[in-house]
Formats: C-alpha cells, sequence, structure tokens
C-alpha cells in the first residue's frame, strides 16, 4: 500500500473525500471531529513525514472551529501549524483573518505582511485585498482618522464603509454628583474624534410616526431580545454591561480601568456565559444607557436616516448629560462616531445633550425631569444667576415665553446683554437659550433684511458654537443665509467650516461637507 509520510495514501483519501462531503453540507461539527481524529492519527506516528499532514489537518480544523464561533479554539490550531511551519500560507491567512475579525489590525497585518514576503503566498489577490484592509483599520484603530467622503459624494451608495475600534484621549472618572463621567486627557479642537465604536446591539424600524407606541414597543422587545442574546454567548460583553449604571442611585459606581474598553484576545478565553443573566438588571441598564440613534446630538449617515433606531454602545454609555455639552456623535451603520463638537480642553469631561438645548432654561428643566435627575450643569447654574441678577433681562425672556415681537426682543436682549454686564460665555448661553426666536429671524429673505443689519447671525452663532457646541440647525441657517448674501471671504468661510466640522466631526473633505450641508438644505 503506498504511503505518504507515516500515514496510509488510503486512509487519507478517505478522510479527504468525507471532509470534502461535510464542507459542502457544512457539517462544521462533524468536519472538526474528523480532523481531530486525522490530528491524533499524526501525533500517534511522530515521524517527520507526517508533519505536513498534521500542519494541512491543524490548518482545516481552524476553519471548521472559525465556522462554529469558536477563535479562542481557531488560533490555538493555528498557532500549532505555525510552530511546526511557521510559512503555511493557508493558516496565516486563516490567523490573520481570526484577529482582523477581532480587532487586532496589528497581530493580523504581521500575518498578511509575512504572506506576502512568501514567494507562493505574495501575489495572491486575496491577500493583497486582506492586507489593503487590515492596514486601514490598523491605521483608524490607531490614530482615529476617517475620511468618509467618497460614500458621501456618491450619495452613500454601496457597502457602508469599514471602521475599526478607536478610543481618543479619554479616561472614565468619577464625576460628582452625575456619577461617573468620560474626561479629556489632552486639549482636542472641534471635530476631533472621541471615539469610534461598534454596537453591542442595535433594533432598527420604520415606523408610521414618532408617535407610533406600538412599533416603538415591538423595536424596544427586538432590541432586548438581541443583547440577551448576544450576552448570553459572550462573558466579556455582560462584564462591560455589569460595568455599566443601572440607575440606582444608591450602588456605588465603579470606576473602570479604560483598558476593558480596548478589544482584546481575552474575547476569545470564556465565549459562553457560565453565571445565569439576570435579565432584569441587564432591562435596567438598558434603560439608562440605550440610545436612539435619532436625536437632537446626533446625525444619521446613511440610508438608515430614514428609520428609527435605538442601540447601546459601551463607552460611549459613560458620556453625561450637559446644557453645554462638547460632543456630537454621528451614526454609520452599526458604528458610532462620538467627536468633539466645540473645542475641549484636558480635564474636561466630554458631554452630550440628552435632549434640545438651544431652548430656554425652564424647558430644559421641563425636560430633564423625564431623565430623572436633575441638570446642575455651568450653563443651567450661570442662566438661573443671570436671570436672577437682571430684571432686565427677566421681563425679555417673560416677553420670549409669550412669543410677542420676537425681533423687537432679540434686539432688546442684545443691548440689555451689552448692559448688564453679563461675560461673552454667558451670552453665548443666553442666545443658546433662545435660538428660536434668533432662527426666525432670519428664517424667510424678508425678515433677514429686515434684522441682518442690526445682528449679525454669524456672530450670534459663533457665540452659540463655542459655547454649546456645534449644531446641526444653526449650520444650517448660517449657511442658508451666506449663500443668499453673504460677503463670502475666507475667514466667513473657514468660521462655518469649523462650525460643519463640529457639527459632523473631521471624517470627511469640504466637498462631502458641502454635499452634506447643500442636501440637508434642500430637504
Ligand atoms: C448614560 S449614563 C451616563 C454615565 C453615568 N453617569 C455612569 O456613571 O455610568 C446616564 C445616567 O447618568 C446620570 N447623569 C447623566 N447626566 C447627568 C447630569 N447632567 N446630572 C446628573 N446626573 C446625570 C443619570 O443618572 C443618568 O441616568
Amino acid at each position: 500500500m503506498e504511503m505518504q509520510g507515516g500515514l496510509e495514501e488510503e486512509v487519507l483519501q478517505q478522510i479527504r473525500s468525507r471532509a470534502t462531503a461535510l464542507l459542502l453540507k457544512e457539517d462544521w461539527v462533524q468536519y472538526t471531529n474528523l480532523y481531530t481524529h486525522l490530528i491524533s492519527l499524526c501525533n500517534r506516528d511522530d515521524s517527520s513525514s507526517n508533519h505536513k499532514t498534521l500542519v494541512s489537518a491543524l490548518s482545516n480544523r481552524a476553519d471548521g472551529w472559525s465556522r462554529l464561533h469558536n477563535p479562542a479554539a481557531a488560533l490555538k490550531d493555528c498557532d500549532l501549524a505555525l510552530s511546526i511551519d511557521p510559512g503555511h500560507v493557508k493558516t496565516l491567512i486563516s490567523k490573520g483573518k481570526i484577529l482582523l475579525e477581532r480587532g487586532q489590525y496589528g497581530p493580523a497585518l504581521e500575518c498578511f505582511r509575512k504572506v506576502k514576503s512568501l514567494s507562493n503566498g505574495g501575489s495572491n489577490a486575496m491577500v493583497q485585498v486582506l492586507l489593503k484592509k487590515c492596514r486601514n483599520l490598523e491605521a483608524i484603530s490607531r490614530t482615529g482618522l476617517v475620511d468618509l467622503s467618497e460614500w458621501v459624494l456618491c450619495g452613500f451608495a454601496g457597502k457602508v464603509p469599514e471602521l475599526a475600534e478607536f478610543m481618543g484621549p479619554l479616561e472614565v472618572r468619577k464625576s460628582g454628583h452625575t456619577g461617573r463621567g468620560l474626561f479629556l486627557t489632552k486639549n482636542v479642537d472641534a471635530g476631533s474624534i472621541l471615539i469610534i465604536t461598534n454596537a453591542v446591539a442595535t433594533c432598527r424600524g420604520i415606523l408610521s410616526n414618532k408617535s407610533d407606541e406600538r412599533g416603538q414597543m415591538v423595536m424596544w422587545k427586538n432590541f432586548v431580545d438581541k443583547i440577551l442574546g448576544t450576552v448570553e454567548n459572550c462573558e466579556k460583553t455582560l462584564d462591560l454591561i455589569h460595568k455599566l449604571s443601572n440607575g440606582d442611585s444608591d450602588t456605588e459606581l465603579e470606576v473602570p480601568d479604560m483598558g476593558v474598553f480596548k478589544p482584546d484576545l481575552g474575547l476569545f478565553t470564556s465565549d459562553k456565559v457560565t453565571t445565569e443573566v439576570d435579565v432584569g438588571h441587564v432591562l435596567k441598564v438598558l434603560d439608562v444607557n440605550s440610545l436612539t440613534e435619532e436625536s437632537v446630538s446626533a446625525k444619521v449617515l446613511g440610508l438608515n436616516s430614514g428609520c428609527q433606531a435605538v442601540g447601546l454602545w459601551i463607552l460611549p454609555s459613560f458620556v453625561n448629560h450637559s446644557c453645554n455639552p462638547n460632543a456630537r456623535r454621528i451614526h454609520v451603520g452599526d458604528w458610532l462616531i462620538l467627536h468633539a463638537s466645540r473645542d475641549i480642553k484636558a480635564g474636561e469631561e466630554v458631554t452630550s445633550a440628552y435632549f434640545d438645548v438651544l431652548r430656554p432654561l425652564p424647558d430644559r428643566q421641563e425636560s430633564v425631569k423625564t431623565w430623572g435627575f436633575d441638570c446642575k450643569c455651568e450653563r443651567c447654574r450661570i442662566e438661573e444667576k443671570v436671570f436672577g441678577l437682571f430684571k432686565e433681562l427677566r421681563e425679555i425672556e417673560y416677553g420670549f415665553a409669550k412669543g410677542s415681537d420676537l425681533g423687537g426682543l432679540v434686539i432688546k436682549l442684545e443691548e440689555a446683554m451689552r448692559r448688564c454686564p453679563v461675560k461673552e460665555r454667558e451670552k453665548g448661553y443666553i442666545r443658546a437659550s433662545f435660538w428660536d426666536a434668533y432662527s426666525s429671524l432670519f428664517g424667510s429673505e424678508r425678515s433677514a433684511r429686515k434684522w441682518g443689519r442690526k445682528i449679525e447671525l454669524v456672530q450670534v452663532a459663533q457665540s452659540i458654537f463655542e459655547t454649546v457646541g456645534a449644531d446641526e440647525r444653526i449650520l444650517k441657517l448660517v449657511t442658508s443665509r451666506l449663500k443668499n448674501g453673504g460677503n463670502g471671504n475666507l475667514n466667513e468661510m473657514e468660521r462655518v467650516m469649523r462650525l460643519a466640522r463640529g457639527t459632523y466631526g473631521k471624517v470627511m473633505r469640504k466637498q462631502a461637507v458641502k454635499a452634506l450641508i447643500e442636501a440637508k438644505l434642500a430637504v
């Protein structure tokens, strides 16, 4: 009987044909078992002539494990195979792919680079594609630099751009009365990307209207089921969910080490959850931390923009609310990109608006009630003090509440702020509170002509932007006014671009920003 290495060729042939049949049936359990059997045959007869068969069997079993969603076992087999033959192309590719899928871009890149350097692997077209993809994702995960321009410019056609997990210069710390919060460890400017992260789970729906309660309930139930399905199969995700607030103010919330938010190989060690999932606790966590994509502080890019969606993203769950927020998010597929909506200094807390903050203090106080906490942010405290101190301002505020002669009131407000005297920062807060009135003055050509000589919209927008952060409504209004009579000088254009970067983040070039704003204006 013919022998290949130490094993009989006939036995090998039988195993190969069975493996092909199982592969076609996609019976990965039997496929993996079959290779376990072959590996044990090889190990029984440890002659060097069996090594090639052993390497190939380990490599095939690794593929089986991958199909069975057991990357830990798959990686172990790859490493065993590579310890015998470090240049085994198929195993290097399999290992690279597993690492790539788990966000281990650096080590994945090493595998693909090695293949490229080998005489029998370098010209492989698939390897070139994987190498390019891996280089791109590795760069994003290191720098947070993303360019969505092409996707935006082609009207979001084609696949959603591939993104990678990224964590900027951030730290979770205790944050006084708000529990824990996310803090910057370096200065950043408006538009800087702070976090790129994929959802634990999302659920989307096209609801007939915002008050479609039944539709919303179905969506929520599906979302909860998805989350529970995920945590039952992944211990690490369950651990991360346990680090989030469940809203019980009497629980002492721990400050997690930032390392837990990085993709790591620890994900492989224990996949199936061994302890029973406390569904009640998970539900409370979802209540406090789930985000809806359609929100004043977010922009959904792409085809999902017509849907309503709810999702859970781990690190963004540590962002507290403020009425002078400094961060906004954009949604790309299931990815969330958090960016600075204005310049932020090292040591400052990263905050976002849980509800519309371009509204007066009493309205905001009403909104915050539904969230179950009192907002004690700097802006609320300052506005309370300023309106308490100056009777003149209080009267104007009352006038706004009645909705009479908005133009006259805005002029009065500007004059009163000059007299009172109110600091520049405080002016930004107050203007943000009455944004509706300011914007109504510039809402039509006629009134813009009437009021535009007395009030500089670009300056008002700038002062709100610097204190309360960028907002798409402000950007939209400023852009439309500049189109209809702005002097178009470079300074003005650069200001608008900064506002745009604060609104959408630095994720696209000027051309794409223009296309996005114009599409928005056309709506
Ligand atoms: C998404 S979590 C934010 C992170 C949370 N502080 C923590 O320690 O995990 C939302 C919860 O944080 C608290 N929170 C957020 N913003 C707050 C604010 N401005 N004032 C008081 N509590 C706030 C509330 O308890 C809220 O339900």
